[in-house]
Order: structure tokens, then sequence, then C-alpha cells
């Protein structure tokens, strides 16, 4: 099949998500020759608008190519993209493209994608929370809503108890911190594994302070408690705690991902499939940790496309150690654009046999959704932020 034509499309909707960025997605459409459509799905919480314009950019160098010769597709982008290839925006549009062009393969082939990257690993897919802590502040509400996830079957949750603080902290921000860690401890109890999120957003010594206070709750992971680009930091984080690292989101290519395995700095990787290089990237990255003897929790934190493909993926691998969801906390209209296919159920999702990514799209609603790019910009809070605990 021939591509025949890359178009991106911006959705949103009344009903918002967990925080501005989680109100929107950002899906592309590849239509072949024969009029198949294949749906990918890039990152939100960026420039809505550049990234609208980088798939613009991409179709410039697909359309007209072959869907199967999906190595080739990606080699083709970087060969027109290579100067800008460190771009985000770049990296999030190939990847949307890539998702569309494996949703395509498998529905010519009649087969899911699990079943084109070698077969099920696991039956069903361990998952996390993230995005339930929306609006809460006090300890008390963090831990009556953790309450509430281990009654749902979840036996893992990830939130981020820092609040507004940014590169440092102090005495008050550390104490807050740990009275919300501290609650959803003793809320959970000890089988449930409680992930610490720091969005990337301190400096090392403000986190290595971090773990010395929190370390003692048994997190699962600490999760990129430094800025990503900060190597001197994370060194410096590694020789100073005992924590589980975990880092990954903002990976958007092979190359980096290994540069990060080689320095020995992360136990688990979190790579994004809408940002890494779509499927084609997100495997060899797996494959990769494998050999590290590094775990791997994909991150999964936009829409239903990716998280359908995300849980395909994370299927598959023999070094999955959860998967992230938000699935219970988008905004509905997220899971009726997927028919609600990949529920959660006792903590787990379900791996569907779909032709594809493993989902059909809602057409319909998608018409209804659909919105301008230009009127989607994250004006007024930090993309980090989970809303109501911006305060
Ligand atoms: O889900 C995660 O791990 C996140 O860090 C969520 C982020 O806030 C989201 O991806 C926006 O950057
Ligand atoms: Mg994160």
């Amino acid at each position: 099949m021939k591509i025949r034509e890359i178009s991106p499309i911006v959705l949103t909707s009344k009903e918002g998500g967990s925080a501005t960025w989680a109100s929107t997605m950002i899906l592309v459409r590849v239509v072949t020759s024969d009029g198949t459509t294949g749906y990918g799905e890039a990152v939100p919480t960026l420039r809505v608008s550049q990234v609208f314009r980088a798939v613009e950019q991409v179709a410039k160098s697909l359309v007209g190519k072959d869907v199967e010769r999906l190595e080739r597709n990606y080699h083709d982008w970087y060969l027109q993209d290579f100067y800008l290839s460190r771009s985000f925006e770049s990296a999030t549009a190939i990847s949307a493209v890539d998702i569309a062009l494996w949703d395509l393969v498998g529905k010519e082939l009649g087969a899911p994608l699990h079943l084109l990257l070698g077969g099920k690993f696991r039956d069903s897919v361990p998952v996390y929370a993230n995005g339930w802590y929306r609006d809460c502040i006090t300890p008390e509400q963090f831990a009556e809503r953790a309450k509430e996830l281990v009654r749902k079957g979840y036996k893992g949750l990830k939130f981020d108890p820092f609040g507004r603080y940014f590169d440092w902290i102090d005495e008050k921000g550390l104490r807050e911190a740990e009275e919300r860690v501290k609650a959803v401890r003793e809320a959970v109890g000890d089988e449930v594994e409680i992930m610490i999120e720091h969005h990337g957003r301190f400096n090392a010594n403000s986190s290595v302070e971090i773990a010395r206070r929190l370390g003692k709750y048994n997190p699962l992971f600490m999760e990129e408690p430094v800025h990503h680009e900060d190597v001197e930091g994370y060194r410096k984080y590694r020789r100073s705690t005992n924590v589980r690292i975990a880092l990954g989101e903002r990976l958007i290519s092979l190359k980096e991902a290994l540069f990060y395995l080689r320095e020995g700095l992360m136990d688990v990787i979190q790579p994004d499939v809408t940002n890494v290089g779509g499927v084609t990237v997100a495997r060899k990255v797996c494959a990769l940790a494998e050999a590290f003897g590094v775990e791997v929790a994909f991150h999964n934190a936009f829409g239903s496309v990716q998280n359908a493909v995300s849980v395909q993926l994370a299927s598959v691998i023999p070094n999955l150690l959860l998967l992230e969801s938000f699935y219970d906390w988008f905004p509905s209209w997220k899971r009726d654009l997927i028919f609600n296919e990949t529920v959660v159920e006792d903590g787990h999702a379900k791996v569907t046999g779909r032709a594809g990514i493993g989902v059909s799209i809602n057409e319909k609603l998608l018409e209804e959704l659909e919105a301008d790019p230009k009127t989607l910009e994250v004006k007024e809070e930090p993309v980090w932020v989970v809303q109501g605990t911006w305060k």
C-alpha cells in the first residue's frame, strides 16, 4: 500500500483532564492508496501548533512511500530532518506517523500489533495509576483517594507530592511532601507500590535531600528526580542515594536512550511511544534496556491511542515492570474515542486482539471533538501540574 495522505488532528473537549495538557489529544491519520485508515498519536503537552506543523513536515517526506517499509520510512524522515532531529516536535511527529503505519500494516495483515512484534509475553498488562490526585492538597485527601484506588484493584500508584516547587525545595516543601507520602503509605499498606514523580524539575542537591526524606517509605522508584539533561546531577544523585531511579519520558531517540543506559543512570526506563520514535524505536529501546538489565515502565500519559499502543508493546516485552495508566482518570471522551476497548480490571489492562493498534476509532466523535490547534496553547500552568495541585 502507498501512503496517500498524512493529517494531524487536534481533539479537545469542555470536559477537562487532570491538567490543561490532559484535556487535549493530537492524533495523526494516515490514509493509504486503497483508502485504509491508520491512526497514531503525538504529544499534546508542548506547543500544540508547532507539533501540528511538524506532522505536516513529516508528510512531505513520506507521502507516496510504501506503508510497510517501516524502518525505511523512519530513515527517510531522518534523512530529511537529520539537522533538526533533536527537535521534540519533530520526534513526536514521526512517532505518531510511525504508530499509524504499524496500525495500517496490522490491518493489512489482519494481525494485532502484539503478533507483529513476536507474540504476547503476557495475556494482560499490570498497570499503575496516575492522574488520580487532581485537586488533592492535604495528606488526608491524598490518603483517601489512594484508598479508593486500592479498592478499584490498583496495586501501584504514582504521584507528585511537591506542589509548586521548582529546582529547589525548602524545609516547608520537604515536610509537606513527606506528610503526603507518609499518609499514602499508611493508607495503602506495604503491599501496594508507590512511585514518586518529580517531573524532572529539581537540582541534584534538592533531589538528594528528597530521597533522604522519602526513601524510608520504600518507593518502587523515584521518577525523574533531576532535570532530564542534567547528567552530572543524575551522577551525583546516583552516588548519593540508594533509591531506584526511573527516567525516559523525554527520550527522543534510540541513541539518547543508549547514552543514559550506558551511564547506568536508571534502574527503570520509561520510553514514550509518542515521542521516542514510535513503535519502530520503542521496541529497540526495550531490547537495549533488556541487555543492560533495566526494566521498562512505558510513559503513558496522553490519550487513548497512545494507551492502546503502549498496552500492545507492554504485552510483548520480557522486561516489563509496570505500565503507567491514566485510563480511569481520562476525560470520558478519550475512552469513548476508542469505544472503551482497553479497560483496566483488577490493576491490569486488557490486551485486545483487534488488528493493528488493537482499537478502532469512533469517527463520529472524532469529528465532533476536532479543534483549531491555535486555540489550545497551554498558557497559565507549568506542564507538570496535575489540576488543582498547583496552588
Ligand atoms: O505521566 C508522567 O510520568 C508525567 O510526567 C506526566 C507529565 O506531566 C506529562 O507527561 C506532561 O509532561
Ligand atoms: Mg513523569
